[in-house]
């Protein structure tokens, strides 16, 4: 008798299932250490290491094989195989695609071998796949697989495998990268010695979190998962009650938007952000920052600009309560002279920095002591690293989050470990110490809280690299946060959503108009257009 037919919401539940747990697996990053304790539980629930193997190479060789296409006669492969496991990977993509029917060269520099590496390598030799030490002899190969090394690589490469990297990098021919290009240091992202510059990256099972760093980026090309059906339990189990480190996933940025808007509500419910920001120097600051909040929606914006600024920022946002504030000599807001029974309890939310310069110290001071939730950018933070970041901040109740670039997290948190070396760690170890949500902002922009979870941002484009897209970003997440801060979201959603749709936006701009097309104000112009080419314009 046929088995009974699920039911439609049996079949929506499982559907709902495996989209839960590939979106989970997406959003995990794992170390190395992370990586081998999970894996130890597959193999301890019986799986046997070998078959793993023959999984996991069968999937990369038929990735390899989208890639090169059917045309197997025109492509020469050449195989880079190490000592470990990862060599083992590369020797049964060698036999799948000899299979295949492509033709394959092996370059196998190591006599010590693991043994199903070993065993993988005796094989290939058997069905006359050649097989060299010397990697000039793969020269005339037109794509390389690099099983090197994986998330095993624990030191610095020596010779001479070393100068057959560099050799392999100066050909400039495509290099497919199994888990990790050789040479990256799994967890930090850092060249040990030298790496592979890979064209892709197959990750293998679990994002690994060298991959996500920016010193990373050089080297590993473009990153896909090969996911090999981790149960998710298994990871859990490993991950425990250690702080998450995730990738920002499309899914999970659009679950924080504040669509669709309930039929029935008002500009007032919407939100209200107050901005402060500008000066006489710095006014084109606060009109970028000021575009970055219209483009998140949020129903209410009041700017704070010195009175000078007034009439220009009306001319930009005629839509935006705009606040002529008594100025300095200098130029800058000198009192914040909110209107008539309002006061700063009176805003959702509040975005405080951009285009201030140091003459606002005393602007600084008051909106640190309000009980809204509190974003500081630009010469917000360098004013409060004057102040001193963490005492300043342990005296705040509220909500804070800190948008400094590389340079202005230095200043704010001096002690704290190099943000060049490990973002992930200085970022954690930042929001630990002053108790705020930090945004470290980057080629992978990275966001802690203080109980040590962290957001990366795996996908983001060189044009933002230019003036004025902070204060957007800026913004944007002010819009954002005043739009959702009363529904429950934690902070570091928001921003994690935030950095994910202002990135979305300087790709989508830099698709049409090359990265050298997209200045701050095109940037706040595309921002509604990635939630368009999401399906997401206002209906879900
Ligand atoms: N765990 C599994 O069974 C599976 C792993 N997968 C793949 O295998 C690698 C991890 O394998 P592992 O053997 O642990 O590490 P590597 O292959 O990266 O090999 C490292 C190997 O090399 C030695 N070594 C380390 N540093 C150096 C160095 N600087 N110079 C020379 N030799 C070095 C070290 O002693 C190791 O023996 C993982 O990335 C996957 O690709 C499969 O995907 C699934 C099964
Ligand atoms: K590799």
């Amino acid at each position: 008798m046929a088995p009974p037919t699920p039911s439609v919401n049996a079949l929506a539940l499982e559907q709902s299932a495996v989209l839960t747990r590939n979106e989970h697996i997406s959003q995990i990053i794992v170390t190395a250490t992370q990586m081998r304790d999970i894996e130890a539980r597959i193999f301890a629930a019986g799986m046997p290491v070998s078959a793993l193997m023959e999984k996991v190479a069968g999937l990369i060789a038929r990735r390899i094989q989208d890639i090169l296409g059917q045309d197997c006669i025109s492509s020469r492969v050449g195989i880079l195989t190490g000592p470990g496991h990862n060599g083992g990977d590369a020797l049964v993509v060698a036999r799948e695609l000899h299979f295949m029917g492509y033709e394959v060269w092996i370059y196998s520099p190591f006599d010590k071998l693991k043994e199903l590496t070993s065993q993988h390598l005796q094989y290939a030799q058997s069905l006359g796949i050649p097989c060299y030490q010397d990697i000039e002899q793969l020269s005339d190969c037109d794509v390389l697989v690099d099983g090197l090394f994986g998330f095993g690589l624990e030191r610095k490469i020596t010779e001479p495998i070393a100068s057959a990297i560099n050799q392999l990098n100066e050909w400039g021919k495509p290099i497919i990268s199994i888990d990790l290009p050789s040479g990256l240091h799994t967890d930090t992202g850092e060249v040990l010695g030298t790496a592979i510059r890979a064209t892709y990256t197959f990750c293998l099972g679990l994002w690994k979190q060298g991959l996500l760093q920016d010193q990373a980026l050089d080297y590993v090309g473009k990153v896909e998962l090969i996911d090999f059906d981790i149960p998710l339990a298994d990871v859990l189990a490993v991950l425990g009650d250690t702080p998450e480190i995730k990738r920002i996933t499309r899914a999970a940025a659009l679950s924080t938007l504040p669509l669709p808007r309930p039929p029935v509500t008002h500009k007032y419910k919407e939100g209200h952000l107050l901005l402060i920001c500008g000066s006489r120097r710095y006014a084109g600051g606060a009109i970028l920052t000021a575009l970055g909040a219209r483009g998140s929606g949020v129903g209410m914006l009041s700017i704070a600009v010195p009175e000078s600024l007034k009439h220009l920022l009306v001319s930009h946002l005629p839509e935006a309560l705009v606040i002529g504030c008594p100025e300095t000599e200098t130029g800058a807001i000198a009192q914040l002279q909110l209107p008539d029974n309002t006061d700063l309890s009176s805003f959702s939310a509040i975005a405080c920095g951009p285009g201030l310069t140091k003459d606002a110290t005393s602007i600084v001071e008051e909106v640190l002591t309000s009980d809204r939730p509190l974003i500081l950018d630009a010469d917000g933070l360098n004013i409060l690293a004057q102040l001193g970041t963490i005492p300043t901040l342990q005296k705040r109740q509220s909500a804070t989050i800190l948008t400094p670039h590389t340079g202005e997290f230095s200043r704010l948190f001096p002690d704290v470990a190099d943000a060049k070396h490990d973002r992930v760690k200085a970022v954690r170890e930042a929001s630990a110490q002053s108790g705020a949500v930090v945004l470290l902002k980057g080629a992978r922009t990275a966001i802690a809280n203080p109980q040590g979870s962290v957001w990366i941002n795996p996908e983001s484009t060189p044009a933002l690299a230019r003036g004025g897209s902070g204060d957007v970003l800026t913004g944007l997440l002010g819009g954002l946060l005043a739009q959702v801060v009363n529904k429950e979201i934690p902070i570091e959603d928001i921003v994690a959503t935030a950095a994910w749709w202002h990135a979305q936006a300087g790709i989508l701009a830099a698709r049409e108009r090359t990265e050298l097309g997209v200045d701050a104000f095109t940037l706040s112009q595309y921002l509604l257009g990635v939630l368009n080419a999401e399906g997401r314009g206002g209906v879900i």
